[in-house]
């Protein structure tokens, strides 16, 4: 089983994870995790945070000579902006956070509950999606997150060629690349407000039989779901046609199947076509072969300078809700966390299926697997022993 934990508060001295169950013999390129955590920090619209920040990965556990061992592996971030003992208490809770709940719930000030809520913690997802990235190539698995949408507007449609993703312009919404997107986040800040958005991660080269329709808790779709949801600001999570579904009749949403049979002993998909991929990859909870199309609604920031109406904790009056430094838009950041969430669940859904300690009986477990089900499909409905109607 491969799982992790984050640990560490937004302006603490660092963010921690322990990952566990990640096999041996994978080399932890650290400057790949580092790269897609320069992703995270970039995109139009972000506050004077990500001035501060130049988020490296620190690996304190679980290699030997830059190999992973199989042991846990522990990663860590450290945040300049390590100002947490001198913060003070914010004066009345803003809606949209944690602020009231939390300190309810935890009888505490607000800013104990804030400061672990924070998305800060998600540069310590993306270092651990990275960690799941350099496992999946090892596989011919790649993840692909985007922007789709952001205040409302189409953002332009992205080639779905993982090859692109490093020099993809869209995730981070240049200027040049969409005025229309930066002017809109520019009218916003000047307005005192935020904006949000559609994300997307998308999964090429997985082999089919991820997750399982077995049990509820082992569906690939609803994994992916709980950690998709679990991203600060995600609002919605879609598998595919997601909502689009339930407004089309049947014959709009089930994907035909159709055969190949000049096909490569390779394919994953066994000869396997299906010309629509409305079902996002999953059927039955499990993937198909197909890519696996993840997409995420996520709020806009809670946070604005406009300071919406709350009420002061103290004197229980009408008070302007606390304004902190905060991003007016962090919908690209958001394509590049959902992206590194869904990594480590497949990761973690290939481990599961193709049990091993080290990358190569995976890839043993794997190549094992592809022979069994390729002998199934010529024996099991043989001339001789067809299948029913
Ligand atoms: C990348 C990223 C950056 C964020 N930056 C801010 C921010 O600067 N200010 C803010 O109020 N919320 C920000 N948020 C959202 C809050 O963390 C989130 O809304 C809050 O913790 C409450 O959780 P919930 O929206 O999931 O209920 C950000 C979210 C993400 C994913
Ligand atoms: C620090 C990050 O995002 C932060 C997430 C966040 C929140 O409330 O979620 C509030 C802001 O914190 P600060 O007040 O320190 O600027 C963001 O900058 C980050 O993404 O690295």
């Amino acid at each position: 089983m491969l799982r992790y934990l984050t640990a560490g508060e937004s302006h603490g001295p660092a963010l921690t994870a322990i990952v566990e169950g990640f096999p041996s013999g994978v080399t932890l390129d650290v400057e790949v995790i580092n790269a897609e955590l320069k992703r995270r920090q970039g995109g139009y619209g972000r506050g004077k945070r990500q001035t501060l920040e130049t988020d490296r990965v620190i690996v304190d556990s679980g290699t030997y000579h830059g190999v992973t061992t199989g042991g846990p592996i522990t990663l860590r971030l450290v945040n300049n902006d390590a100002k947490l003992e001198r913060l003070r208490e914010p004066a009345a809770p803003r809606g949209g956070h944690i602020d009231l709940a939390g300190s309810i719930a935890y009888q505490t000030g607000i800013r104990q509950v804030l400061e672990r809520a924070s998305a800060r913690e998600t540069a310590m997802r993306v270092a651990v999606g990275g960690l799941a990235r350099l496992l999946l190539r090892e596989l011919g698995i790649e993840v692909f997150g985007f922007v789709r949408e952001l205040g409302g507007i189409e953002a332009p449609p992205v080639a779905l060629d993982p090859g692109i993703r490093d020099a993809s312009p869209v995730y981070s919404c240049n200027p040049e690349v969409d005025p229309q997107i930066v002017s809109a986040i520019d009218a916003a800040r000047e307005a005192g407000d935020t904006l949000g958005g559609v994300v997307e991660a998308v999964v090429t080269g997985c082999p089919i039989g991820l997750g399982s329709h077995a049990q509820w808790d082992r569906k690939l779709d609803a994994r992916l779901a709980l950690a998709v949801m679990s991203v600060q600001a995600i609002k919605g999570v879609e598998i595919g046609l997601g909502f689009e579904a339930a407004r089309r009749p049947g014959s709009g949403v089930m994907d035909p199947i159709r055969y190949e049979a000049d096909h490569d002993p390779g394919d994953r998909r066994f000869g396997f076509r299906r010309p629509t991929n409305n079902a996002g990859g999953i059927e039955g909870g499990t993937s198909n072969g197909e890519p696996i199309v993840v997409r995420a609604a996520k709020k806009p920031i809670s946070t604005l300078a406009a300071r919406g109406p709350s009420v002061n904790m103290a004197t229980k009056g009408e008070a302007p809700a606390s304004y902190e430094r905060s991003d007016v838009c962090a919908v690209p950041a958001a394509s590049v966390i959902v992206e590194a969430v869904v990594a480590f669940e497949v990761a973690s859904a290939v481990v599961e299926r193709y049990v091993g300690s080290s990358l190569e009986a995976i890839r043993a477990a794997m190549a094992a697997m592809h022979e069994l089900s390729r002998r199934h499909l010529d024996q099991f409905w043989s001339a001789e022993a067809p299948g029913g109607g």
